[in-house]
C-alpha cells in the first residue's frame, strides 16, 4: 500500500527551481532515507508531501488523498527541520498537550523513555540542552501512534548518543510496522537506519536504491598528486586538474595506488581522502566535468 507519493513534482520559489520533476513512493513498512548535500530540495519535497507547501507542476499524495486536506494527514507524525517549544511549559506539559489532540496516545513515560527523556519530565523546556529538545521535538511525532512519519534531518546538532538513541527508537517504531520518512545528509545516518535510500541532488532523483547500492555511487574516494603524465586507469571515474595536481575519483583507491606504481608512473605528494558526500555528488552531476563511467 502506497502511503506517500509524489509524481513528477516540480517546485519553483522564483528564480530557484528546487524541484525539477521528482518521483518518489513510500510504502506501508518502508524505513526511507533520503539523501543530499544542502540546498538539495530535500525539505521542499518532504514540505509538499506532508502538505505545507503546494507543487509548482505534479501530483503529490498522502494516504491515497492531497496533502493539504486534513483528513489525510490524521495519521501522519511530523518534524520539521526547526521546530519551537514553548519554554515554560514543562516536557510533561507538552507532551500531555500534543496527547490531547489523539484518540489512543502512547502513554507519557513510555514516550518519554523511548526517547531518553524519562528524567527530564518536570524540565521547562526552555532549560533543557538543544539535544534533549529536539528528541521532544522527534518524540512529539510518535504520540498519536501515527502509521507514516516524516523527520527532517532529526539528528543534526546531536551528540553521538543522542543520535543513537533517536535512531533506536525509529528503529523500534519501525520494528512494530510504523513507516518513515527521513532526509539526511550523514551517509552513516541513512546507512544505520534505512534500507532504501533516495538521493537528492540539485532538485532531481538522482538514484532510489537499496543502501547497498547508494554506498557504492557515493563511497569514491578522492586520489590526488603530481604527475607529469598519466596513463589511462582502470577505475578512475573522474579527473580533475587544480594548480599543478590531478585529482582522480574512484570507488577503490587502494587499487589504484597499486595500479599507479605498477604503471611505472612518476608522482609525487599522494594524498587519498573520502570525498564528502556533496563532494561525490558534484563530481558525479556536474554537466562540466567528465561524465563518470562505471569501471
Ligand atoms: N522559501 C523559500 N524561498 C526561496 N527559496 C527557497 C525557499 N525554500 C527553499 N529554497 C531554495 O530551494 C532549494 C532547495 O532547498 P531545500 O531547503 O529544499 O533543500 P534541502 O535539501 O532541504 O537543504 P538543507 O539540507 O540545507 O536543509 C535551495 O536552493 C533553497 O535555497
Amino acid at each position: 500500500m502506497i502511503l506517500a507519493r509524489a509524481d513528477q513534482v516540480s517546485r519553483r520559489y522564483g528564480e530557484v527551481l528546487a524541484l525539477d520533476r521528482v518521483d518518489l513512493t513510500v510504502r506501508a513498512g518502508e524505513l526511507v532515507g533520503l539523501l543530499g548535500p544542502n540546498g538539495a530540495g530535500k525539505s521542499t519535497l518532504l514540505n509538499l508531501l506532508i502538505g505545507l507547501r503546494r507543487p509548482t507542476a505534479g501530483r503529490v499524495e498522502l494516504f491515497g488523498g492531497d496533502p493539504r486536506d486534513h483528513a489525510s494527514r490524521r495519521q501522519l507524525g511530523v518534524t520539521p527541520q526547526e521546530t519551537g517549544l514553548p519554554g515554560t511549559l514543562r516536557v510533561g506539559e507538552v507532551v500531555d498537550f500534543v496527547s490531547a489532540h489523539f484518540p489512543d496516545p502512547v502513554p507519557r513515560d513510555e514516550l518519554l523513555a523511548r526517547f531518553g527523556l524519562a528524567d527530564q519530565v518536570r524540565r521547562q523546556t526552555g532549560g533543557l540542552s538543544g539535544g534533549q529538545r529536539r528528541r521532544l521535538a522527534v518524540a512529539l511525532a510518535f504520540v498519536g501512534r501515527p502509521r507514516l512519519v516524516v523527520l527532517d534531518e532529526p539528528t543534526t546538532g546531536l551528540d553521538v548518543e543522542a543520535r543513537h538513541t533517536l535512531w533506536e527508537a525509529v528503529r523500534g517504531f519501525h520494528a512494530e510496522g510504523g513507516t518513515v520518512l527521513l532526509s539526511s545528509h550523514y551517509l552513516e545516518e541513512v546507512e544505520a537506519l534505512a534500507q532504501r535510500v533516495v538521493v537528492i541532488g540539485q532538485g532531481r532523483v538522482l538514484a532510489d536504491d537499496s543502501v547497498a547500492a547508494i554506498r557504492g555511487i557515493v563511497g569514491v574516494r578522492r586520489v590526488s598528486l603530481v604527475a607529469d603524465d598519466l596513463p589511462p586507469l582502470p577505475g578512475v571515474l573522474a579527473t580533475e586538474q587544480t594548480e599543478g595536481r590531478t585529482h582522480l575519483l574512484t570507488a577503490d583507491a587502494d587499487q589504484l595506488v597499486r595500479d599507479l606504481v605498477t604503471a611505472g608512473v612518476t608522482f609525487r605528494d599522494l594524498e587519498v581522502r573520502p570525498t564528502s558526500l556533496e563532494e561525490a555528488f558534484l563530481a558525479l552531476t556536474a554537466g562540466d566535468r567528465p561524465a563518470p563511467t562505471p569501471a
